[in-house]
């Protein structure tokens, strides 16, 4: 059973207002946010699209705003900052910014069109302790493919942790 939690919106001071995001499907993660405002993305482009609302998130929680993957699959429109954060104590409106990575096509949104969504998700803050040296770890300090590319030799691949 999805959780829910209540999230104050308001619209932002000034402007037209702007229906609050939506969640198409009941479970779905993210909540579709609004352009606030008709504008064409220049292929290549980016801009910073107004949403016309702000929220306040409870303390622990922050919100991402995450592409919409039929928009980055069918018309490469992604969003530059993916995800970008909200953070819980941020009161200004969400804007989002958007890049049409499209070399050729340029890409024209109109106001109420569903651009990008919001992921609600709780966070812990880091109290960062200080110490010379790092306890070791089978992983060490492989990354950036260290592990390379073709799929896991059987043996190798560890199913620890899934349960
Ligand atoms: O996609 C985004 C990302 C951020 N924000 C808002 C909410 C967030 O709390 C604030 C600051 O974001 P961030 O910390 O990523 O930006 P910054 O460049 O570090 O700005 P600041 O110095 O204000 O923290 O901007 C958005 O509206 N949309
Ligand atoms: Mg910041």
């Amino acid at each position: 059973m999805t959780q829910t939690l209540d999230v104050l919106l308001a619209p932002v001071a000034g402007q037209e207002a702007v229906p609050a995001p939506g969640y198409a499907h009941p479970g779905d993660a993210g909540a579709d946010l609004l352009a606030a405002e008709s504008l064409t993305l220049a292929a290549g482009a980016r801009a910073l699209v107004p949403t016309g609302v702000s929220i306040a998130l409870p303390d622990g929680y922050a919100a991402f705003v995450v592409p919409r993957s039929g928009l980055a699959a069918k018309h490469g429109i992604t969003v530059l900052n993916a995800p970008g954060t909200v953070d819980a104590g941020y009161r200004g409106e969400i804007k989002v910014t958007l890049l049409n990575t499209d070399s050729a096509d340029d890409y024209a949104i109109e106001k109420g069109d569903r651009i990008a969504q919001l992921v609600i998700v709780p966070v812990v803050r880091a109290r960062f302790v200080e110490v010379d040296t790092l306890p070791e770890s089978l992983r060490g300090e492989g990354g950036f493919g260290s592990t390379g590319y073709s799929r896991l030799e059987s043996g190798e691949a560890t199913t620890e942790g899934s349960k």
